[in-house]
């Protein structure tokens, strides 16, 4: 149903989560090494909390050869062993994968379906968005979404809002906790939020202080962080200049975004250098789109960007 995977993480000083399709409730396993290979590397959760979840590896003897595995699970360690023991998943689908369908999805599935995430164990749903219907139809139907998941527990729905009547109007519906959206190519805020960068982040910091006087944590996206579907390749500068904007007006976590999916290891590790200089690295996220399958080996890189300034506790 969704256009593209959404796979994101959250960097922070002990961890990393990935974004899409885990389960935190659940060891989700995979092999990665020769067939012949005992060894797995796994994500779970260990705290019951849902939200952070322990990247950790473990050994099983399927082919009865002990020494094998150990040899396996040494090698493994030497290669793991920086990889940050949490994780925490901000979920996006019923927003970030919704607003792209061709038909629209009616309200009562999209309610179904953010039930289904939350008691799959995901603590964390991007619900909807207040923006203006005219621009995304596919997520008209914001207050209808709120009032449909007003009484599931257990999660947090994080809302779009692109300005302070969107904020007012996600507020009203019951929001407590919302995401605003800035881009780091100008050419792509004026298609995608019709204003300027500037303008945009002028919106934004009016969006920021009424959540401050609310309390209501707001998080930051840039989009656009690698490329951008007019302007090409997009400076590092570019991405840092929004980052820390969004930092400084008061976002708790900013989210950086590969929109359109360009994003390889030899752009996304000058981007993190360039953001990590001006955002506390325990600030930040990544969203990777899946659109050239690129999407998890950039959460790994991403991981050991990190390693490599050696910025994890252990
Ligand atoms: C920002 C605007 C509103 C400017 O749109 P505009 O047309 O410039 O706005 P305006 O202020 O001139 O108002 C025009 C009409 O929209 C109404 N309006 C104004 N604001 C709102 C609102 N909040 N909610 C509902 N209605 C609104 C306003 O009341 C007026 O209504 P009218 O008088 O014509 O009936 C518009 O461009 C918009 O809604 N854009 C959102 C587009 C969008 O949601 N894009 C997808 C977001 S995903 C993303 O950006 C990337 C991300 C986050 O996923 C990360 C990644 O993947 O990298």
């Amino acid at each position: 149903m969704m256009q593209a995977a959404k796979v994101s993480a959250k960097l922070t000083r002990r961890g990393l989560s990935w974004r899409h399709g885990y389960n935190p409730t659940m060891r989700i396993s995979s092999r990665f090494l020769s067939s012949s290979s005992a060894s797995h590397v796994g994500v779970s959760s260990t705290n019951g909390l849902g939200i952070q979840g322990e990247v950790h590896n473990c050994c099983q003897q399927d082919g009865g050869d002990a020494v094998l595995s150990r040899e396996n699970k040494r090698r493994l360690s030497q290669y793991l062993r920086h990889i940050p023991q949490f994780v925490k998943i901000v979920e996006v689908g019923p927003r970030d994968g919704l607003q792209n369908e061709k038909h629209i999805v009616p309200t009562a599935v999209k309610v179904e379906l953010i039930k289904m995430l939350v008691s799959s164990g995901l603590r964390i749903v991007e619900a909807t968005s207040f923006v203006s219907p005219k621009w995304v139809p596919q997520l008209a139907d914001a207050n209808d979404v709120m009032e449909g998941i007003r009484n599931v527990e257990g999660a947090r729905f994080p809302v779009l809002t692109p300005n302070i009547k969107g904020f007012e109007a996600a507020v009203a519906a019951g929001a407590k906790e919302v995401a605003i959206f800035a881009s780091a190519s100008e050419s792509f805020s004026k298609s995608n939020i019709n204003c300027s960068i500037e303008e945009s982040l002028r919106r934004y910091r009016e969006v920021a202080v009424a959540a401050r006087k609310q309390s209501l944590p707001v998080r930051g996206y840039v989009s656009c962080v690698v490329g951008c579907p007019i302007e090409g390749m997009v400076p590092p500068s570019n991405v840092a200049y929004v980052a820390k904007e969004l930092y400084s007006m008061g976002c708790s976590e900013i989210s950086l975004g590969d929109t359109i999916g360009v994003g390889t290891p030899g752009t996304v590790i000058p981007m993190l250098e360039s953001v990590v200089d001006v955002v506390p690295i325990e600030n930040l996220a990544v969203h990777f789109h899946d659109t050239y399958g690129q999407a998890l080996s950039n959460i790994l890189l991403s991981l050991q960007m990190k390693m490599k300034k050696k910025q994890l506790i252990f």
